[in-house]
């Protein structure tokens, strides 16, 4: 059987090794140079980018700590940002984010947003996507963005959208990351506007591509790549726990269940990812004629479970597609 084309993105974890990337849009492809790309931008207050995190929720926390582990493993990357300034709304998320920050290189600032993207070099915006439109038009923001770049990854929200409510000097991109990105086992889809520098372009792949995998894709794909990485960790954690309650149902404790559920599904994730095995191939090998593997599949069969899973992310991407046009 074929081996199938993956992105090489988890083999970039140890110690940030960059790589370069194919921009081309709907090009996937990277190759095995280090990056060579120097730098032609001066960042605002260091040679390294500043980066801010405006609306630093779940998201935001999960993007800033696997940025701070590959910091902290070491990375000297020119391109690579060292001094971070995240927003909130609230004053309790500013004392809990103060907690999770704990670090002279991060500042925690309640509201303050425009403030923030003004001495910042690359802006994240990870509010809600009803959200966006208040922030990004905040009196100021335009000047504050003018000729930086703005990486969002609200859902739903279009690139059109946001260069209509900002300055067209501005390089917008959006980013479709998902929690594993806190511990580098992430997945993150990025599509540039056609403007936006390679510089941008290759900082905002280097940064993803130290928290799991990166690719490039045309925006047309984001509403579905929403609902298959974005919110795939959501889904295999249904299909995970209800693996283990067949376990517990037949006598194994809880703990010991949800283990051997979750190690069954990363061992058999990671066959794929890593051998470039097609999954019906690895499923063929486990399923011995007459044995206990084909009677479950054929349960599996008669619940419609393919079906059931794929109408899942077709729902997951219809939605995703009305997401940006809530604005409140
Ligand atoms: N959750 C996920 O797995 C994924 C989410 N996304 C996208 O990421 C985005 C964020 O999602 P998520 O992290 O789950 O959401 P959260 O609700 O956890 O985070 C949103 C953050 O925005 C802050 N915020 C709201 N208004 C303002 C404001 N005016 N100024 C500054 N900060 C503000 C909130 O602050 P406060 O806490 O003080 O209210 C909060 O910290 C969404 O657009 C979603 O589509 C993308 C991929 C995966
Ligand atoms: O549920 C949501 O809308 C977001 C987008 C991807 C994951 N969570």
């Amino acid at each position: 059987m074929n081996r199938l084309p993956f992105t090489q993105g988890s083999k970039l974890q140890p110690h940030c090794r960059i790589r370069k990337c194919n921009f081309f849009h709907g090009a996937s492809s990277v190759n095995d140079t280090f990056f060579p790309l120097h730098c032609k931008m001066s960042f605002s207050s260091s040679k390294r980018p500043v980066l801010a995190v405006l609306g630093c929720g779940t998201m935001g926390v999960a993007i800033l700590k696997g940025i701070h582990d590959t910091l902290d493993g070491g990375c000297q990357e020119e391109l690579f940002p060292n001094k971070f300034l995240v927003t909130c709304s609230r004053q309790e998320s500013k004392a809990r984010l103060t907690k999770t920050f704990e670090r002279n290189d991060t500042e925690v600032h309640c509201g303050d947003n425009v403030h923030v993207a003004e001495v910042s070099d690359i802006v994240l915006l990870c509010c809600k996507p009803q959200g966006s439109k208040a922030i990004l038009t905040l009196p100021g923001m335009k000047e504050a963005l003018k000729n930086k770049c703005l990486i969002s990854i609200c859902a739903g929200v279009t690139i059109l959208q946001m260069q209509d409510w900002l300055d067209p000097s501005t390089h917008v991109m959006r980013a479709m990351p998902n929690t594993p990105c806190k511990i580098r086992q992430g997945m993150t889809v990025l599509s540039p506007a056609s403007n936006v520098d390679q510089v941008y372009q290759q900082l905002a792949f280097n940064m993803f591509s130290t928290l799991g995998r990166c690719r490039v894709l045309e925006e047309k794909h984001m509403d579905a790549v929403t609902a298959l990485s974005g919110s795939g960790p959501a889904f295999g954690c249904v299909i995970l726990e209800a693996f283990a309650d067949g376990g517990v149902m037949m006598g194994l404790p809880r703990d010991v269940a949800i283990e051997l559920a979750a190690q069954a599904m990363n061992g058999a994730a990671r066959m794929v990812l890593e051998t470039g095995a097609h999954p019906a191939e690895i499923k063929d090998g486990v399923t011995t004629p007459a044995g206990s593997t084909i009677a479950g599949l054929l349960t599996m069969e008669d619940g419609k479970i393919r079906s059931t899973l794929a109408r899942t992310i077709q729902e997951a991407t219809n939605v995703a597609s009305t997401l940006g046009r809530k604005q409140s």
